[in-house]
């Protein structure tokens, strides 16, 4: 039985033959063709929040739950057996791939991600690997991708991801999460030639990895930027923009050359003074967060790209007819087009499970409603 089922994981495991995907309303509105309903789903919406997360993830350390491609797939499908999400994503963590540069991390419990030695000065530079194979190096990411697609059966679309390039360096730098990130900020005004070069690494490590999600079979790619809102206005112009730029061109160029076309999603967290340079950076897709009013964002961006958010998440904390009315103004402020409906940043561990799912439904009711019952006026 065992061997059985080994068996047919492996075959699983071949990025082809994958089921025909039954709900594209995600994929859709991101490239900006006609939709619905509004597609929804969650930043960290596999997570503490549900009780079969903590259930399955209990006693067993993150990084190696992040290396099992049957855990990945597992804590990925969960959430779509709870709610009516359009899309799911792929569970990893961004910190995969300082680790696949040679920094060792771990998942401190009740502290969160901690790199034990981590980058001071420009000479620790030296202790990065000069050649990163990913395809070694994150092979287990892909084939909880490929699995993940299979076991899926084509309900919904399957988003890979990466961290952006700034904010690992961030990472790679603080050692850890940090409220000021005032040691990696050092670095830019400090050593600006050497924090380019770690940037100018960590884009080519992040092409190579985005490119292998997708052959593994990822049918969108969202790159965060989480620590985006750190930088000014003139330091994420130097330090992140032209990376996030570069990433988005290759991945297309190199993907083009294979015949894939994927949608590809920036979520610069809190960098709303970017937002025109954003929507200009070959990315389908721009994720807001809550900070930036929906209307604004829509005038901002000039129809040039789709657009995805931002509920502020504490609206989760609300009663069930409080959030349906904080998801109706949002609609109307984004309307029902080139729209996919999220949170303006991930999921709280505190949060209840049933407020997610209003969250969700109410997106898909209000949208269809806006859109006339989704009749056949949209086709
Ligand atoms: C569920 C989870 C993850 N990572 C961490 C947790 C909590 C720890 C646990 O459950 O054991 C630790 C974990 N990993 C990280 C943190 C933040 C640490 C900090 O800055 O304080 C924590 C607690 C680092 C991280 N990791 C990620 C980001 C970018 C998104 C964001 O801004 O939240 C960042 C910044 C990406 C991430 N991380 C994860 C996903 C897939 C799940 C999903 O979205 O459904 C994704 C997309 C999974």
């Amino acid at each position: 039985m065992a061997a059985a089922m080994a068996m047919s994981n492996a075959v699983l495991c071949e990025p082809k033959d994958f089921p025909v995907l039954k709900n594209d309303t995600f994929l859709r509105a991101a490239r900006g063709q006609q939709t619905q309903h509004v597609p929804v789903w969650c930043m960290r919406q596999a997570g503490r929040y549900l009780p079969e997360f903590k259930e399955y993830r209990a006693g067993k350390d993150f990084f190696d739950t992040c290396r099992s491609p049957e855990a990945c797939c597992e804590l990925t499908l969960q959430p779509l057996r709870r709610f009516d999400f359009d899309a799911s994503i792929i569970f990893s963590d961004i910190l995969v791939v300082p680790q696949a540069m040679g920094l060792e991390v771990q998942m401190v419990p009740g502290k969160g991600p901690t790199f034990p030695d981590p980058l001071k000065d420009p000479e620790d530079l030296q202790r990065l690997k000069t050649e990163v194979d990913v395809k070694k190096e994150l092979d287990y990411v892909f084939k909880a991708i490929t699995l993940t697609r299979h076991k899926i059966e084509g309900k919904v679309p399957l988003i890979g991801f990466t961290g952006a390039p700034w904010t690992l360096m961030a990472y790679m730098i603080e050692g850890g999460g940090s409220k000021t990130q005032s040691k990696a900020k050092a670095w830019l005004y400090r050593h600006p030639a050497a924090s380019h070069m770690l940037l100018k690494r960590l884009t080519d490590v992040v092409v190579d990895y985005l490119l292998g999600q997708a052959a593994a079979g990822a049918q969108a790619l969202q790159v965060f930027d989480s620590n985006a809102g750190f930088l000014g206005p003139q330091e994420f112009k130097e330090f992140s923009l032209p990376y996030l730029r570069d990433i988005a061109r290759r991945v297309k160029d190199r993907l083009k050359e294979t015949g894939q076309d994927l949608p590809m999603i920036v979520f610069a967290k809190d960098a709303h003074y970017a937002l025109e340079d954003l929507s200009q950076s070959y990315y389908e897709v721009v994720s807001l967060d809550w900070t930036i009013d929906p209307r604004s964002a829509r005038e901002r961006t000039g129809g040039s790209v789709s657009l995805q958010g931002n509920m502020d998440p504490c609206a989760l904390y609300a009663p069930k007819e409080r959030i349906s009315e904080v998801v109706q103004k949002m609609l109307e402020g984004f309307g029902t087009q080139r729209y996919v409906a999220n949170l303006g940043h991930g999921l709280y561990p505190d949060m209840d499970p049933a407020a997610v799912g209003a969250f969700v439904d109410a997106v898909h009711q209000h949208s269809r409603r806006m859109n006339g019952d989704g009749g056949d006026k949209l086709q």
